[in-house]
């Protein structure tokens, strides 16, 4: 039986991501009331020691509400220039809900790109560092006006945002706090038979299955990515808790032990912050391998030219890249040599590179130490 008090009441970095259904009422203006109980519960955890980051959904509806759009707006253009609206609008709200506490409260605006690059990422983690030293709580949202995603024609969700920051931050608990109790077997709001999970040991297939969309017009994600969020965390060796925003004095209690929401277990066995990296990161192409290669690369070896069979996208010396065995990508690392080069060392064995390519640089092609496995 797990014992949430152990694992939660001890926690020192708490990530709480709130929701676009929690931070925002039914009408579309900004839920004041549910930032000053925010901010009345971190202020407590602030005065115990604890050190708290927020990620703060909400600059798109307030914006929208702001710029009077009668509607829910498709187009991306459209919904950057609410999100630029209301962000300014969001913080200051934030700003005044701290201010009771005397707690200064730091806008930080994040994309994707800022986990890729290992010098941005280090930065990021550096100011917010200083910041929490400084009794400062950060408030983190997607730089949703600079930002859309190639692949998904939406913008991104925070709930993987948030994963990211609490992994990037070595964060013990994530909580995501939305407008329904957890992880339930089946979307809830369509089916009245579906059952709450209080705990997800490990998630699998059948788990990921019930990640459906929201039903709501308002928030974007749903529970398929806060499931990748989990994914994350359970990598990260953090903690991930769902709960519903309306519960009385939600956060205290989550952290309390309380059997409130979903528990996501963390994994035991963490990856060092830099593999972390590697993992996280957008990868620029894929390196496909043989058998005998994905064997050394799991025994800890470095992958070399001659277990190269394919080559795909075109990357740089330095960038992150995908490895593939028999169609399944089981790692990513980062390359010595770049798309061009390895196309005409492929297969070749370590003492031929030099009169290949008429240089080598090295004798692998991704080194050990650079190379992330995803099990
Ligand atoms: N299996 C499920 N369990 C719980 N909620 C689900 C499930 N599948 C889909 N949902 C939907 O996910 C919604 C919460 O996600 P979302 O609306 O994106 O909230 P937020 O804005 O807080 O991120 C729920 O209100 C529900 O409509
Ligand atoms: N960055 C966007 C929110 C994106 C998002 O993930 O929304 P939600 O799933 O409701 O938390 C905004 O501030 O409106």
């Amino acid at each position: 039986m797990i014992n949430r008090k152990e694992i939660l009441d001890d926690a020192k970095k708490i990530v709480i991501k709130l929701g676009t259904t929690s931070i925002s009422n039914e009408d579309g203006s900004l839920n004041t009331e549910f930032m000053e109980k925010v901010a009345a519960q971190v202020s407590e955890l602030h005065n115990a020691g604890k050190q708290v980051i927020l990620v703060s959904s909400g600059s798109i509806g307030i914006g929208i509400e702001i710029l009077n759009l009668n509607c829910r707006p498709k187009e991306i253009p459209v919904r950057q220039a609410a999100a630029a609206v209301g962000q300014g609008f969001l913080m200051q709200h934030w700003m005044e809900a701290f201010r009771k506490y005397e707690l200064n409260v730091a806008q930080i605006l994040l994309t994707y790109d800022s986990f890729t690059n290992r010098l941005t990422y280090l930065n990021l983690r550096n100011s917010i560092s200083t910041l929490l030293s400084y009794g400062v709580i950060p408030i983190i949202n997607e730089n949703d006006p600079i930002c859309v995603h190639e692949i998904e024609a939406t913008l991104g969700d925070n709930d993987k945002l948030s994963a990211m920051v609490a992994s990037k931050t070595e964060a013990d608990v994530l909580m995501l706090l939305t407008d329904i109790d957890g992880l339930y077997n089946k979307n809830p709001k369509r089916h009245d038979d579906a059952l709450l999970l209080n705990t997800v040991e490990e998630i699998t297939p059948t788990i990921e299955s019930y990640g459906g969309s929201p039903t709501s017009m308002k928030g974007v994600g749903g529970m398929r990515t806060k499931i990748a969020a989990a994914k994350i965390c359970n990598m990260a060796g953090c903690y991930m808790v769902i709960a519903n925003s309306n519960v009385d004095n939600v956060i205290s209690r989550v952290l309390s032990g309380e059997n409130i929401g979903t528990l996501f277990l963390a994994n035991q066995f963490v990856h060092k912050n830099r593999i972390r990296w590697i993992i996280l990161g957008k990868a620029s192409g894929i390196i496909k391998v043989d058998s005998g290669a994905k064997k050394a690369i799991s025994n800890s070896m470095s992958l070399l030219p001659s277990g190269v069979l394919e080559v795909e996208g075109d990357f740089d010396r330095g960038d992150i890249v995908k490895l593939e065995c028999n169609g399944e990508v089981f790692g990513k690392g980062i390359t010595d040599y770049t798309s061009e080069e390895l196309k005409a060392i492929k297969g070749k064995h370590t003492d031929m590179i030099a009169e290949i390519l008429g240089y080598k640089n090295y004798d692998h092609v991704i080194k050990k130490e650079n190379i992330g496995l995803l099990k």
